[in-house]
């Protein structure tokens, strides 16, 4: 399929130049025509007044926890997973997970978002909501040690790999979830890095999210989270560990050799009570950053908009220093930089040759004037709601406003019975 997106502002490299045309074919971009023959097309997009930018990739997710929205508000991580989240998910099923997916995947198309970054479990549920939403997505069995159910989830695990990596036309990578420290003992991180080894997935893991978890460690292990995963091996395959605020210089030293990307959730951070993570430091180390919402329940929103202005403005006043992540840098995090910690090399830039994941953002609204920088307006003024058509992998799944691939209609009736469903357990 042949696009032609006509008469818009392009996002590149932290600028815009307007007036420009993006030519799309099959699922990737091929160029940037000046005078383009429009009959060479199968379809044309109207850009005018509208802003082209990388679709957003959101890198650290447990989507179908969009169930668990505004169940558990107001606590500490510890608190809220042991009394609250867990209980309520060992109701979970297959059915359950597929349309809180579901939703995930409108909440997150509707907003600007193209990938998604997950661990969870009934993970193919999840894919294939995903497949059908036309999203794009990297898939982690999330993994505990402790508990009967360490290599069931081990199996379910290297089934996904089996089913789903590379699969949606490639949109679909499957990486290894060990759920955190607390939760996988050394043998078990071991036996997971071998596992990860012999069929070459990468790791998604929870790392150094909260004080205590720090503290906890260094008590049992007399290491950091950070040290004690290095010490096992695990970091020998390319991971990506979310959360990363209580680390060390030695942690971000370890970090950096170890090419380990961080997901940087600042809602749930704050949300949880967690704290903020020295991003501007594992930035300057050469870290590679990337952005997340975490689940709904921590959050609870899926709105990376939301999560590039809270980057760009939480560090300011946490370091007292205006540049310590600027509009630029945030939009870096939510697309390039966000990209690679999901294995790619190929998306998160407007560029010739790159995935065609493109959003186009309409740019009527009074928060969009005047228009001196649509950069800074993106990320300081700018909402997800202002999103008007989706491209993911070369295939339009929203336009002007209104999803291609899930009836939201059918979904609204599904997620209220499957609600009703997961809830059944609290009237007993
Ligand atoms: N223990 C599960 C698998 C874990 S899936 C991923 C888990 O991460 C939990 N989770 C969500 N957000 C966070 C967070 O910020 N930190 C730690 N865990 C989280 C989520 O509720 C879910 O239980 C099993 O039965 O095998
Ligand atoms: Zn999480």
């Amino acid at each position: 399929m042949k696009i032609l997106i006509k008469n818009i502002g392009l996002m590149q490299d932290g600028k815009v130049t307007e007036h420009k045309n993006i030519a799309v074919e099959d699922k990737y971009i091929k160029e940037f025509p000046e005078n383009p023959k429009e009959e060479e097309y199968d379809e044309i997009i109207e850009g005018h007044d509208m802003l082209a930018m990388p679709g957003l990739v959101n890198t650290h997710t447990h989507v179908a926890m969009t169930l668990f929205r505004s169940y558990a508000d107001d606590m500490a991580l510890m608190d809220w997973l042991q009394n609250k989240i867990w209980p309520a998910e060992d109701h979970l099923d297959d059915d359950i997970v597929y349309w809180g997916s579901t939703l995930a995947f409108a909440e997150m198309i509707r907003g600007g978002t193209t990938s998604f970054c997950d661990m969870y479990m009934f993970m193919d549920a999840c894919a294939r909501a995903a497949d059908k939403a036309g999203i794009r997505g990297n898939l982690a069995r999330g993994l505990a040690g402790i508990g009967p159910n360490g290599q069931k989830g081990i199996d379910e695990n290297v089934e996904l790999y089996k089913n789903w990596n590379g699969a949606g036309d490639g949109r679909f990578k499957v990486m290894m979830g060990p759920h955190a420290p607390y939760t996988c003992p050394p043998d078990y991180i071991r036996k997971v890095r071998d596992v990860a080894e012999k069929y070459d997935m990468p790791i998604h893991i929870h790392l150094s999210e909260t004080k205590g978890e720090v503290e906890n460690c260094e008590k049992e292990y007399h290491m950091t989270p950070i040290a004690l995963m290095d010490s096992l091996g695990l970091f020998e395959r390319p991971t990506l560990a979310a959360h990363c605020v209580h680390v060390t210089d030695d942690d971000i030293r370890i970090m950096k050799e170890k090419h380990v990307c961080a997901a940087h959730n600042p809602a749930s951070n704050l949300k949880l009570a967690s704290g903020i993570a020295p991003v501007p430091k594992m930035r300057k180390a050469g870290i590679t950053v990337g952005i997340g919402t975490d689940g709904a329940s921590s959050n609870n929103k899926l709105d990376m908009f939301a999560e590039m202005r809270l980057t760009a403005l939480i560090h300011k006043a946490a370091n007292y220093d205006p540049f310590a992540i600027t509009a630029k840098e945030a939009v870096d995090m939510a697309t390039k930089d966000g990209a690679k910690c999901l294995g790619y090399d190929n998306l998160g830039e407007l560029k010739e040759g790159f995935l065609a994941d493109i959003i186009l953002v309409d740019r009527t609204g009074f928060h969009w004037k005047p228009r001196f920088d649509s950069v800074s307006l993106a990320v300081y003024a700018g909402n997800s709601m202002d999103v008007d058509t989706v491209i993911i992998n070369g295939r339009p799944v929203m336009e002007h406003k209104e999803l291609l691939t899930i009836d939201t209609e059918k979904m609204d009736a599904e997620v209220k019975r499957v609600t009703e469903k997961l809830y059944a357990f609290t009237k007993k």
